[in-house]
């Protein structure tokens, strides 16, 4: 059962009982933001990060060759587990998203992107090739990856060019406060630390206001080149959903949506502030446990 409530300006919150109910009501949420936007504006413009998100969208990799090696798969069939697991969980790429879902109209780009190759076993762009976007009929000239041939430096400014573009023709919205791109959905992880996208605690890149993506060079999060979405441009999207599971995730949230004072203004986490869109936290149980004053209410 999953529940559900506003907390003040931080947005809501989603913290659901499982990962299986998690992955089940993000994958409506996404489902319904696209038809939405179709709706709206012809295109669903989406930004994806990294980390276990995309296992929650998708497939985490490297479980299939946890599978390959046969005793879990034979386990799991065996035991009828199999059959519980499809009843109580629907994953995005899979039925009845992947025929109900308008995917020729998706767009994608990534909100963070470690600099290296797209082959890499860190690249962000073939985690989520691998568990999400090979799965679904997306059109491959609209999945905006970096340019991994290039500095970080580089890479940043050709993504800001590639969005530029994409601003101009309309199929990225743009914010009527601010002349950044308004995505219609930023997707986030959160780290232990408090850090969203590339954007770590206690980093001048949370004060860069003036681009739209940045780098860095010194990820405290290996790998140390990733270039960012920053601050403002996260904060023009139509929606931003931060979705965050586990126990080592509990006092970070704790920080970045009580009331704590003015003791940690400048978590990344808490500077998601979406200035005229939605911001949505999903949430498993044990990353939720630290946080008061929340009030629930059932979903049904
Ligand atoms: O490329 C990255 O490292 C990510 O974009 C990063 O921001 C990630 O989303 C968080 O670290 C959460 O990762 P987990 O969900 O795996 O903890």
């Amino acid at each position: 059962m999953a529940l559900s409530g506003d907390h003040s300006d931080r947005g809501e919150l989603r913290t659901h009982e499982s990962l299986d109910e998690l992955r089940t009501d993000l994958a409506d949420y996404i489902a319904d933001l696209s038809e939405m936007s179709v709706k709206e504006r012809g295109v669903f413009a989406v930004a994806l990060s990294g980390g276990s998100l995309i296992g929650l969208i998708g497939y985490l990799y490297f479980l299939s060759y946890v599978c390959l090696l046969g005793f879990c798969l034979i386990w799991f069939y065996a035991s009828g587990l199999h059959i519980w697991w499809k009843m109580e969980s629907r994953k995005l790429c899979e039925a009845p998203y992947n025929k109900t879902v308008d995917w020729a109209k998706w767009y994608i780009f990534w909100a963070d992107e470690r600099v290296v190759g797209k082959n890499h076993d860190d690249s962000n762009y073939k985690l989520a090739k691998d568990g999400f976007l090979s799965k679904v009929p997306i059109v491959p000239s609209h999945v905006h990856s970096i340019n991994d041939s290039v500095s970080a430096e580089q890479a940043a400014d050709d993504y800001k060019f590639v969005i530029r573009q994409l601003v101009r023709t309309r199929v990225i919205s743009v914010s009527e406060i601010s002349d950044c791109p308004k995505f219609d959905l930023v997707l986030l992880g959160m780290g232990p630390d408090g850090h969203v996208a590339s954007l770590f605690p206690n980093h001048s890149v949370l004060g860069e206001n003036d681009e739209w993506v940045t780098f860095i060079t010194d990820s405290p999060k290996p790998p140390p080149e990733r270039i960012t979405f920053t601050l403002p441009v996260i904060n023009s999207a139509s929606n931003v959903a931060v979705v965050a599971t586990g126990i080592s995730k509990a006092e970070a949230l704790h920080l970045a949506i009580d009331d704590v004072g003015p003791d940690c203004p400048s978590l990344p986490a808490r500077m998601v502030q979406p200035t005229n869109g939605k911001l949505v936290w999903f949430l498993d149980k044990a990353a939720a446990s630290k946080l008061d004053g929340a009030q629930f209410s059932d979903l049904g």
